[in-house]
């Protein structure tokens, strides 16, 4: 995730190279950045902390309190200037961040710390992402305006109150693998409707890329374009009297609420 939201940046000249520094403790990774991207690099959380107005905290969840501990227990916290902390990790709550970053700093060494909370999607790899943001209390205008910069740069990116992220999480979040499941069923339906599984595949990235960006540029309803498809006694009413009668729809439904109930557990 991090390795897009840098192309992105870098890509859409948001931030010139020169300006981002980014660590990993995998070197071959910081090697692939400086390579791919002409990013500054170090092993060293502190100096990235240190050196920035902004950072994107990109570990997997399970690390981030280690990595949030190490940064406050640094020389370096919580410096002088006003730093904006932007968080991917799924199903880590600004609260939990707030417990290890503010513990022992005053109103106003916290009001330069403000957090963001951000939920992307895989997406973002290829400058499409969706993500969903939510910021804490000692956010200002200006920490949104950076947060919504880093994440518009990798694609689209909305606000929300903390509160619905593991709903954000069951939509877009882990949307990308619905639509994948999607497309691996109509590989598989063309497959055994007699079809070659190469144009097969190719057949169903371009209806899923057509009809997204269908839904996009006339900004009608699913529902809606649904039905225009439709015609009465034809093919797709057929393939949607089967899907409604195995409640495919009810299915997603259920899926996405067991996403999000997944996500509050995680949390
Ligand atoms: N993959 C997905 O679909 C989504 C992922 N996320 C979140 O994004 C975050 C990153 O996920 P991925 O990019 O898939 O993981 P990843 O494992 O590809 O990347 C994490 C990177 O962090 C580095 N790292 C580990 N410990 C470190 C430390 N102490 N200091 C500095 N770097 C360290 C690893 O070497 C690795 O390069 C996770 O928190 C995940 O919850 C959020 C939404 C969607
Ligand atoms: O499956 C997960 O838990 C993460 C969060 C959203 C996408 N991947």
């Amino acid at each position: 995730m991090a390795w897009a939201i840098i192309g992105a940046l870098v890509k859409s000249e948001v931030l010139p190279p020169k300006n981002i520094i980014a660590s990993d403790i995998a070197v071959e990774r910081l090697e692939l950045a400086e390579k791919e991207f002409g990013v500054t690099t170090t092993q060293d959380n502190a100096q990235v902390f240190a050196k920035s107005n902004a950072v994107v905290l990109a570990v997997k969840p399970q690390f981030l309190p280690e990595v949030l501990e190490n940064l406050a227990a640094s020389p370096e916290f919580p410096g002088e200037g006003r730093k904006l902390i932007i968080s991917i990790a799924a199903g880590v709550g600004c609260a939990k961040m707030e417990d290890i970053l503010y513990t022992g700093l005053d109103e106003d060494a916290k009001s330069r710390l403000p957090i963001v909370r951000v939920m992307p999607n895989t997406p973002a790899l290829v400058g499409q992402g969706m993500a969903g943001m939510a910021a804490n209390a000692y956010t200002a205008e200006e920490d949104r305006l950076t947060a919504q910069t880093i994440m518009d740069a990798a694609g689209k990116a909305l606000w929300f109150d903390e509160k619905d992220i593991n709903g954000v999480t069951a939509l877009s979040g882990s949307g990308p693998a619905y639509v994948f499941y999607l497309a691996e069923a109509m590989v598989r339906g063309g497959v055994e409707a007699g079809l070659p599984e190469d144009k097969a595949l190719a057949m169903a990235i371009q209806t899923i890329k057509g009809a997204a960006l269908l839904m996009e540029e006339t900004g009608e309803a699913p529902g809606l374009l649904r039905k225009k498809v439709t015609s009465k006694g034809g093919t797709t009413a057929a393939a949607l009297t089967v899907f409604h009668e195995n409640k495919v729809l009810e299915a997603i439904v259920k899926g996405m609420l067991a996403a999000k109930k997944r996500g509050e557990e995680l949390g």
